[in-house]
């Protein structure tokens, strides 16, 4: 059994790692990691786990789970892993970050558009960036740190990659408008977040200053041998529990149909059981990715405009998150990668 810590556990993150890791049968939960509910019931705080879970939440100390554990998620606040991972730590234990302490390479780059201080820049260049479907020959059982991306992010770049390596689309040209749930903000009380403010409204937010662009356009520059690539990234927040839906835009390069669109989607992706490429004419919908790890893409070629318009769908609370980290998790211990994962969307 794999034993496993997760700290932040009580955030809407960790408690769909919860939800995952109780459905896993070589894993064993003995950490409940939080900050405001230390010795109380995990099953208090989430109702949902009454019955299924017993354990009281314990705090953050990393040490000390360390010494207990096989492997800690972090799913907490940007720059709490790096302020308190070091060397005897992960000499002992495997670290899956939820947060994007390790994801970008660049610190100068983490620390402008994070506006904090990076507090171990000396761990960025080991960490690997956890895509599974691109990285996966570098998440091994020797890895120590696993950067897991976000769910704009892994929506975007799992949408935009193939196009962008096969040359199909000119780079520069990339628009990206992305809409998700509002459990992306995670559980904390904010004015923004209120069923008031939210509710039967939509509104465009982060516009030009979002901190996951530069990650989009780190990723998408490895895919096409670029360290300079500039994008336009611009999120949007809908009324709706969970899930991101990606539009991109980009000038094509080349003379192609939907068809040859399809067969480049194909080529990267027909063996990855979760990015389901759909079929010509068919755009993705969040409702059909809801509470699984799949990745729905869809497509269309422009031609009045030589523009390919591309499509993505996945739930922000699994594969952009939670169920993107026990896939790792997986790939760390030599485990079949959809270990735990095998669920099919909710509908309605
Ligand atoms: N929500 C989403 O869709 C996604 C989230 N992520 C990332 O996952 C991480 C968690 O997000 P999310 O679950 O939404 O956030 P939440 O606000 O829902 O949860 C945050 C968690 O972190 C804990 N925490 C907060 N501050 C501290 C601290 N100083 N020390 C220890 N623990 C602390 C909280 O503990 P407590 O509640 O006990 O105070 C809580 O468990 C973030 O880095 C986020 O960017 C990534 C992809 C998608
Ligand atoms: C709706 C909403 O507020 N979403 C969050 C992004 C989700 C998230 O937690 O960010 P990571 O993917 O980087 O971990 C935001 O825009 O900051």
């Amino acid at each position: 059994m794999i034993k496993v810590g997760i700290i932040g556990a009580t955030g809407y993150a960790g408690n769909e790692i919860v939800r995952l890791l109780l459905g896993h049968k070589d894993v064993k939960i003995v950490w409940f990691g939080s900050r405001s509910y230390i010795d109380q019931k995990y099953a208090d705080v989430y109702r949902n786990m009454f019955q299924l879970v017993d354990d009281v939440c314990m705090d953050d100390n990393m040490e000390e789970l360390a010494n207990e554990v096989d492997v800690i998620f972090t799913a907490t606040p940007q720059g709490l892993c790096a302020s308190l991972v070091n060397d005897d730590i992960l000499n002992k234990v495997k670290i899956i970050d939820l947060s994007a302490d390790f994801r970008l390479k660049d610190v100068n780059i983490y620390e402008k558009w994070y506006k904090i201080e990076h507090k171990a820049p000396q761990y960025i260049d080991e960490a690997v960036y956890g895509l599974c479907e691109i990285n996966r020959d570098k998440i091994t059982k020797d890895t120590r740190i696993v950067a897991n991306p976000g769910c704009y992010t892994t929506t975007s770049i799992l949408t935009l990659y193939p196009m962008v390596k096969e040359g199909l689309i000119d780079p520069d040209t990339i628009i990206i408008d992305a809409k998700s749930g509002t459990s992306g903000a995670g559980r904390g009380a904010k004015v923004a977040n209120l069923f008031c403010e939210v509710n039967e409204s939509m509104k465009a937010y982060g516009v030009g200053t979002h901190r996951h662009t530069p990650e989009i356009e780190e990723q998408l520059g490895y895919a096409c041998g670029r360290d300079d690539l500039k994008l336009i990234f611009t999120p949007h927040l809908v009324p709706m529990n969970r899930g991101i839906l990606v539009t991109a835009y980009a000038n094509l390069k080349k003379d192609v149909t939907d068809d040859d669109v399809k067969a480049v989607y194909d080529k990267y992706y027909k063996d990855e059981y979760f990015v389901r490429v759909l079929d010509k004419g068919v755009c993705p919908e969040t409702r059909w990715v809801e509470g699984s790890n799949f990745v729905d893409i869809g497509y269309k070629v422009e031609p009045r405009t030589h523009r390919l318009i591309m499509m993505g769908a996945l739930d922000n609370l699994v594969k952009g998150a939670a169920g993107q980290a026990v896939q790792n998790m997986n790939l760390l211990f030599g485990l079949p990668e959809n270990e735990g994962l095998q669920l099919a969307p909710m509908f309605p």
